[in-house]
């Protein structure tokens, strides 16, 4: 054997191996077991000393968590607004060094790579961030640039303060920015970056319309292209927090929208809420800027600090707006349903009462549900006519069961009842009344037209609250588009609540829905600030209202609020009606014109039903100098049309009505009403509806009775008989004066002496009279996907 290189043997070295193999043999395990302990301490060592940069996926406020002296030293974030030009603008926003955190796709074609890590995803655990308004305006001639030059400023003075003790807010000077200087790429591809990744962005429009080619135009098309690019996301924008826009026009030259006014403004708003995936903070709100573009800016921007408000606070938009809570985005009109409107509709029916029947079915009322149940008996098959049903037959059932009740809550939360309300959009007040927003107040807050009772009394859709404090009642009418999921009963026998409790919930869920609103496609600022105050209460949603034993005292809730009161009662609480003190204007449903059309019809509890119905007509005749009263005709084809004109006319003439409103049922829903038998057929035509008024009024005329047709409303088939009472110099006077009607109130007391004609207003407007349609002129008319319908 030779040494090796390095002067070992070969032979020392098989011994040094086989030494080496027999420790390994020996001591293997504990050897193994000890490297696996160093690693696993080295892996913790690791674990705990590396900077984490986790993603924060939700905002949870921004309130609190900027010291002020972190935001103020800097000249750059104190109170100031400047206008910043692209050039200016790179190294604010844009930061080379900041590394994409997360995978990018190859979705960009110019500009700089979209990073997903916005804001908000990176930043570090207890870290301050930062709100940064954005204000885009364009101007030609100048006057829009000068507007937002002091909107920046009085924004920054209500989000910060005024001085720099109190800007101590997570709102960075807002800074403006001109649409014709800016680089689109940096701004409406995707938002900004900020360069401590710790900013998040809020971006406003002021806009000036322009039907000649200006900078509008490629700005426009540059957020119409980005929206159908397929190689961006359809949402690029969906990290900024919300955007809002407000436009500025000329109402001499484009009088109203359809004729161009804010034409642009209105193209912004539509493609943002695209871009931002629905993030419309607040509604578009437009101004003429020679008349009210200063108010209107003023009162949006009002609206617009609230919400910026309570995005600080929460962190969030509020409900209605995409990523805030429950987003009630739609261009489609929801479900006809108003108390004006009877509905044939049956859909959630089935449902509901399937649900009731398990065991929860205590009170005789329910015996009608039972009976339905038993006739659909499971095999889904409709009865072959309506089923004319009289209730108080089931006499013994009554007495035995209404004796064994003790009083309870009308609709407790627990009950499928108060299931199958809500989920229809109600909310429960207390334990007996309702509030839902109807479709008219949402379509008069889009500009899409109000109810018949803007055309014929005056009353702002928008401003207009529908409200019960009493969802139980005592008929069970065929065309009820509640039947079957509001409880009925003949008498008052369920926990009482005090008026107080109902009027402020009832105000507080109208408000909460209306501003859930805000986001909504079309809504317009103006209205949507007006809604904030209600005006009208329309006491019909669903029940009988008079049930409630404390509806006098409610009222005079109302009326203390200056909101005037529609009260809409069955004519089957004679004595309850008695009592009733002074209502802006009463209704009564007359549904059919004589004893067993009646009870076919309405299919009343009460036994005594035609005399009840009898006694209400007589009392309003009493009442009709005191009272502004209203027969409400709900005509059903099959029904209680044909050939009862006549027998309608008896009707009017022992009651003598201030007004006789007559409409056409409505039809909703996918099946029909299937306990009653009724159908699409059962639906008149405007038509019929106006042939059944000319020869009401023909027989009114036979007996003397001066009455003529004062109004239409084509659109939801409503038409208005008036007294010549209401007719002044050969003009109607249909609207009201509710100034007025306050003032009799306060002078004279709920139970005071004054008439209708004391409070009558001026003459309808004609676009309302009999012949005309009745479409407010200042709406846009749309068809039921939203698309606007040309004037005939
Ligand atoms: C040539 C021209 C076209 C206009 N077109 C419209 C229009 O289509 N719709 C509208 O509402 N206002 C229109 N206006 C009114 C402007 O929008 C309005 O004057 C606006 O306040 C101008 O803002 P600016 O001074 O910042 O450019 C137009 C004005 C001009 C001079
Ligand atoms: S009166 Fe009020 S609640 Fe009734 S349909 Fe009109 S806006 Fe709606």
């Amino acid at each position: 054997m030779f040494p090796d290189s390095r002067g070992v043997s070969p032979s020392v070295t098989l011994e040094i191996t086989q030494y080496v193999l027999e420790l390994w043999h020996e001591h293997r395990i504990p050897i193994i077991l000890s490297t696996l302990f160093v690693l696993s301490l080295l892996r913790i060592y690791l674990h705990t000393t590396e900077t984490r940069e986790g993603p924060r996926l939700s905002i949870n406020g921004y309130e609190n968590v900027t010291p002020k002296s972190s935001l103020s030293p800097s000249p750059e974030e104190k109170p100031r607004v400047e206008v910043k030009k692209e050039e200016s603008e790179g190294s604010e926003t844009g930061s080379e060094t900041e590394k994409p955190k997360t995978k990018q796709g190859p979705r960009r074609i110019k500009g700089d790579k979209r990073k997903k890590t916005r804001g908000s995803e990176a930043a570090r655990d207890g870290e301050p961030r930062k709100i940064q308004i954005l204000i885009f305006f364009s101007s030609l001639t100048a006057s829009t640039e000068k507007i937002t030059q002091n909107f920046a400023q009085e924004l920054s003075t209500y989000l910060r303060g005024s001085t720099e003790e109190e800007s101590s807010s997570a709102f960075l000077p807002p800074r403006v920015l001109d649409l014709s200087e800016v680089d689109y790429d940096e701004y409406f591809i995707t938002p900004p970056k900020s360069e401590d990744a710790q900013t998040d962005f809020f971006y406003l429009f002021l806009i000036p319309s322009y039907n000649i080619d200006t900078i509008n135009d490629n700005f426009l098309e540059h957020l119409k292209e980005t929206h159908h690019d397929f190689r961006i996301d359809t949402s690029p924008l969906a990290p900024i927090l919300g955007y809002s826009v407000f436009g500025f026009g000329d109402r001499e030259g484009w009088p109203t929208e359809e004729e161009g006014f804010c034409v642009q403004a209105k193209d912004v708003d539509k493609w943002m809420a695209k871009l931002s995936g629905r993030k419309r903070a607040y509604p578009l709100g437009m101004g003429d800027w020679k008349r009210d573009g200063k108010e209107r800016l003023s009162e949006w921007r009002t609206g617009l600090v609230d919400v910026l408000n309570q995005l600080e606070k929460t962190g969030s938009l509020g409900e209605g707006v995409r990523g805030s809570g429950g987003p009630i985005e739609s261009d489609d009109e929801e479900e006809a349903e108003d108390d004006g409107e009877v509905l044939i509709e049956e859909a959630e029916v089935s449902k509901t009462s399937k649900g009731r029947g398990s065991g929860s079915l205590e009170d005789v009322e329910d015996i009608g549900r039972i009976m339905e149940l038993s006739r659909a008996d499971g095999s889904g098959q409709k009865p072959a006519a309506p089923l004319a049903i009289d209730f108080t037959t089931e006499g013994k059932t009554v007495s035995k069961k209404t004796a064994t009740v003790t009083i309870k809550e009308m609709v407790p939360k627990s009950s499928p009842t108060y299931a199958a309300l809500t989920k229809q959009g109600y909310s429960i007040v207390g334990s007996h009344s309702g509030v839902k927003i109807c479709r008219w107040t949402k379509s008069a807050l889009r500009g899409r037209g109000s109810c018949y009772k803007f055309s014929f009394y005056g009353i702002n859709s928008h401003q207009c609250m529908e409200s019960t404090p009493s969802l139980s009642c005592s008929n069970k009418c065929v065309f009820c588009w509640r039947h079957g999921t509001n409880p009925v009963g003949t008498t008052w026998r369920w926990v009482v609540d005090p008026p107080q409790l109902i009027f402020d919930g009832v105000k507080e869920n109208h408000y909460k829905k209306i501003k859930m609103m805000r986001g909504v496609p079309g809504v317009r600022a103006e209205r949507f600030a007006e809604a904030m105050r209600i005006r009208h209460c329309a006491l019909s949603l669903v029940g009988e209202p008079i049930f409630y034993p404390h509806i006098n005292e409610f009222l005079g809730m109302l009326h203390g609020e200056r909101i005037s009161s529609f009260l809409v009662c069955n004519a089957q609480h004679p004595d309850q009606l008695a009592a009733l003190q002074h209502v802006t204007q009463l209704y009564v449903s007359i549904d059919a014109s004589n004893r067993e059309s009646l009870r076919r019809i309405d299919r009343p509890l009460h036994r005594d039903f035609w005399e009840r119905f009898q006694r209400c007509l007589d009392i309003l005749r009493e009442r009709r100098f005191r009272q502004r009263t209203v027969f409400r005709l709900t005509l059903v084809k099959g029904f209680n049309i044909d050939d009862e004109a006549e027998g309608y006319a008896d009707l009017v003439e022992k009651g003598l009505p201030c007004f006789v409103e007559v409409k056409g049922v409505t039809y909703c829903g996918t099946s029909t009403s299937s306990s009653a038998g009724l159908t699409m057929a059962n639906v008149p035509f405007y038509q019929e509806v106006c042939d059944f008024v000319v020869a009401l009024e023909k027989a009114l005329k036979r007996r003397g009775l001066a009455y003529g047709i004062a109004a239409e409303h084509a659109h939801s088939c409503c038409i208005l008989l008036a007294s010549e009472r209401f007719r002044v110099d050969s003009k109607w006077h249909t609207l009201i004066d509710y100034d007025r009607f306050f003032e009799l109130l306060e002078e004279k007391g709920p139970d005071g002496d004054f008439s209708p004609e004391d409070y009558m207003g001026p003459p309808t407007p004609e676009w309302a009279t009999w012949g005309n349609g009745g479409f407010d002129p200042r709406d846009q008319r749309v068809d039921k996907k939203g698309r606007p319908i040309e004037a005939s």
